[in-house]
């Protein structure tokens, strides 16, 4: 079950091997980085490899040296596949699916990829999808399951979205196992973020704490690619596939305008991957807004000001941000969502309203184009890559779950897939490093500062001037 180097087209050189000190890895190294299974010295039938050696987390000379200690003691992460032994009889297990949190391309594929593993690699018989997120295992939602077989499950990877449907909003986790218990089932599959992860980790203590046998294994689902650790999230590709072509379109836009400029607004509440990777495509963009790189509107360095510029000597201008860029610009919404997560001021329209006005009070020609595509682009199908990619990730939590282990989820770390300790997946959040090799390749396609508001000049002498 290991990628080969070939099948790594996606981008992920996030993943700086400093990151993977275990000094900075917190509390989730106190637990071991090996995945917890539910009972080590039980194992049912034997037809089944193993797959090759751990993952290390940290093999840094420095990460060696930090601990005093030789290469085969470092944490490490164990290697997806199938197991010599396996834990549930497959004849007798039975097996629960649900999506929570927001949408992301692919998670049908994942869907329908447990359900072919389970029923054709393993001969498992019953296979339920909860309905609408962990409402579905709530008796007040009325517990709102569906079979699923490989017949049943087998065209839905060509629409986008899930077909279980998914939502927000806590639901008790003693509840949610007690719907496990009174359907007898013994592994449960849970595709979502950090929260639906950290969901998942109440439903596993519940289940440890009553003694159950029930394996929860989580495919962590994220279109912000801002799960630590794993080179990619399943779907990003196609996220910023899709919104590399708003970009393109507020281009043709903007230049066909005089003195156009296409301002486009994409997903990216902490980190912003999809604004970045969709603006290196075609190196259209003028500006790039991320969170992880505060800005300044006003002054000669200003962004304003680099618009107007420009808009002078090009004729046109193109900005990406992402949704959480500039929040210390603006008023905040002071709201959460039902999950409780802050709520975000809306930067596009309020940057829209900046960019007009200062063009106005400087007399200078302009005419703004918005356009927001966040849940068009994160709505449709996974394109071919990532379909591909879901189907091995199915494979991995499939045989993860037969074998026993829990409170994990299946990742792709140095083109390895792995198992991740779900408290290891949540421990922090992957970001766009604003001195990494990803940021400078902005700034050179774009020709912006590192920072708007900092006079510190484009890297590549500006060819853009
Ligand atoms: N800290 C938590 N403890 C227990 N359950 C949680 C926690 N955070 C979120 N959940 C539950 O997990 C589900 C999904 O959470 P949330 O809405 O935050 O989406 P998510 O999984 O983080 O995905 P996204 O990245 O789309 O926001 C919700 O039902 C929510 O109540
Ligand atoms: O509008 P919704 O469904 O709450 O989701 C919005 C959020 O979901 C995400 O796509 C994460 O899944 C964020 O980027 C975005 O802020």
């Amino acid at each position: 079950m290991t990628a080969s180097a070939g099948d790594d087209v996606g981008p992920t050189d996030e993943i700086k091997p400093d990151d993977l000190d275990i000094e900075t890895l917190g509390p989730a190294r106190i637990t071991s980085p090996l995945s917890p299974l539910l009972d080590a010295s039980r194992g049912t039938t034997e037809h089944y490899v193993d797959s090759g050696d751990r993952v290390l987390l940290d093999d840094t000379a420095a990460g060696i040296r930090a601990r005093g200690t030789s290469l085969e003691d470092l944490p490490g992460l164990e290697p997806c596949g199938p197991r010599r032994q396996i834990y549930f009889d497959p004849s007798k297990t039975r097996a629960g699916i649900v999506t929570c949190g927001g949408l992301c391309p692919g998670l049908n594929d994942v869907i329908a990829g447990l359900v072919r593993t389970l029923t054709y690699h393993y001969g498992v018989r019953r296979v339920v999808g909860f309905r609408n997120g962990y409402r579905g295992f709530v008796s007040a939602y009325g517990h709102d399951v569906v079979e699923l077989t490989p017949e049943t499950v087998r065209d839905s990877p060509v629409d986008g979205g899930t077909f279980l449907g998914t939502s927000r909003g806590p639901q008790d986790p003693e509840e949610i196992v007690d719907c496990l218990e009174q359907m007898h089932l013994n592994v449960l599959f849970v595709i979502g973020g950090d929260g639906t992860m950290r969901g998942a980790m109440e439903i596993a203590r519940v289940i440890r704490e009553r003694g159950l046998r029930i394996a929860v294994v989580g495919i962590p689902k994220t279109i912000d690619n801002d799960i630590p650790f794993i080179d990619q999230s399943f779907g990003f590709q196609t996220a910023f596939a899709e919104a590399s072509d708003a970009i393109r379109s507020m281009t043709v836009e903007a230049k066909a305008t005089p003195g156009g400029i296409g301002l486009v607004k994409l997903m990216g509440r902490h980190s912003g991957f999809i604004a970045c990777y969709a603006s290196l495509v075609r190196s259209d963009a003028d500006a790039v807004l991320i969170p992880e790189v505060p800005f300044e509107l006003d002054g000669e360095t200003g962004l304003l000001e680099h618009l107007r510029r420009r808009v002078s000597t090009r004729g046109h201008a193109v900005v990406v941000v992402a949704e959480g860029a500039g929040q210390d610009l603006l008023d905040p919404v002071g709201r959460t969502d039902a999950s409780g997560n802050s709520k975000l001021a809306d930067v596009g329209p309020w940057l829209k309203e900046r960019i007009e006005d200062h063009f106005a009070t400087a007399g200078t020609e302009t005419s703004v184009r918005y356009v927001d595509p966040s849940y068009l682009i994160r709505s449709v199908p996974a394109n071919p890559y990532d379909s591909v990619y879901t189907v091995r990730l199915s494979h991995a939590a499939v045989h993860a779950a037969m074998s026993g282990r829990t409170a994990m989820v299946v990742g792709r770390v140095r083109r390895r897939f792995v198992h991740i300790p779900m408290s290891l997946a949540v421990s922090r959040r992957n970001q766009v490093d604003p001195h990494g090799d990803l940021w400078m390749a902005v700034l050179e396609s774009t020709g912006q500062p590192w920072r708007f508001g900092e006079d510190s000049g484009a890297p590549t002498g500006a060819p853009h001037a």
